[in-house]
């Protein structure tokens, strides 16, 4: 097998698996060894982000949590620090997930100040953005793309854009009542993307950022998304909910991929 570059490859939990379930899946993925130049990660509810963390500890996955707040520490009811992330164990934190914006009234501020805030504390983040239906119909994604982009980054020092990890996730795209984004509009949409990130970092780092596709990515359309320039692995929802689907996803991508 020959590989071209570094796949990440992820699933979100969202809000599903209890501690018990969580455990018995990470205990199921542990002995997992990726394909070379795979990288496969998991994104755990927080209740059970400490336990699965240290199970995954020595393996090939990599853990990441769902949120967290960009403050250190205070007044904040219900919401978890970047330093407890870390504590957990946690090396990825999801910044901006559409679910969040469009529910709990995320912004592209919070979003801003939360990636500022994982990058303080060593935490590599995920951030999500996308256009929803009505953005797309319009014709507006590139412009709100680039502001969600922007946005997101404006804090993030330009030298440490290679450890974030960046995930184009059209709204109209996700979860059960979505319709994945046909290729050809990902190749445009991640062009686009890299073309915004080279702008803000300069091209030798902005090639370095790693962008992933996300949106009712399955078994067999993922390999699809992987082989496009531009695009450096794919971020899986259901599909990835189940430890042998996750793990199977993963190597068709990488047996079914022309050499390079
Ligand atoms: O979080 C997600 C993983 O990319 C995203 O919401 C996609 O979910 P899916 O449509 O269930 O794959």
């Amino acid at each position: 097998m020959v590989t071209r570059k570094t796949v990440w490859i992820g699933t979100n939990w969202k809000m599903n698996k209890g501690p018990a379930e969580a455990l018995a899946a990470a205990e199921a993925l542990k002995s997992y060894h990726p394909p070379e130049g795979v990288k496969p990660f998991v994104i755990i509810p927080f209740t059970s982000l400490q336990a699965v963390a240290g199970v995954l500890k020595t393996s090939d996955v990599v853990v990441g949590a769902q949120n967290m707040h960009w403050e250190e520490s205070g007044s904040w009811t219900g919401e978890i620090s970047p330093e407890m992330v870390k504590e957990c164990g946690a090396d990825i934190v999801l910044i901006g997930h559409s679910e969040r914006r469009q529910h709990f009234a995320e912004t592209d501020w919070t979003v801003s100040r939360k990636m500022a805030a994982a990058m303080r504390h060593g935490l590599r983040p995920l951030l999500c953005i996308g256009e929803s239906l009505e953005e797309y119909d319009y014709g507006v994604t590139d412009e709100t793309l680039a502001r969600q982009l922007k946005i997101a980054l404006h804090d993030v020092a330009v030298e440490d854009l290679p450890d974030i990890l960046v995930a184009y996730e059209p709204v109209w795209a996700i979860g059960a009542g979505g319709r994945a984004a046909d290729t050809d509009c990902v190749a445009r949409v991640h062009t686009g993307l890299r073309r915004v990130l080279n702008e803000i970092a300069g091209a030798e780092i902005g090639a370095r950022v790693p962008l992933l596709y996300g949106g009712s990515v399955t078994q067999d359309n993922a390999r699809s998304y992987v082989e496009q320039p531009n695009v450096d692995g794919v971020f899986v929802g259901r599909a990835g909910w189940n430890v042998p689907d996750f793990e199977k996803l993963i190597d068709r991508i990488i047996e079914e991929r022309a050499p390079a």
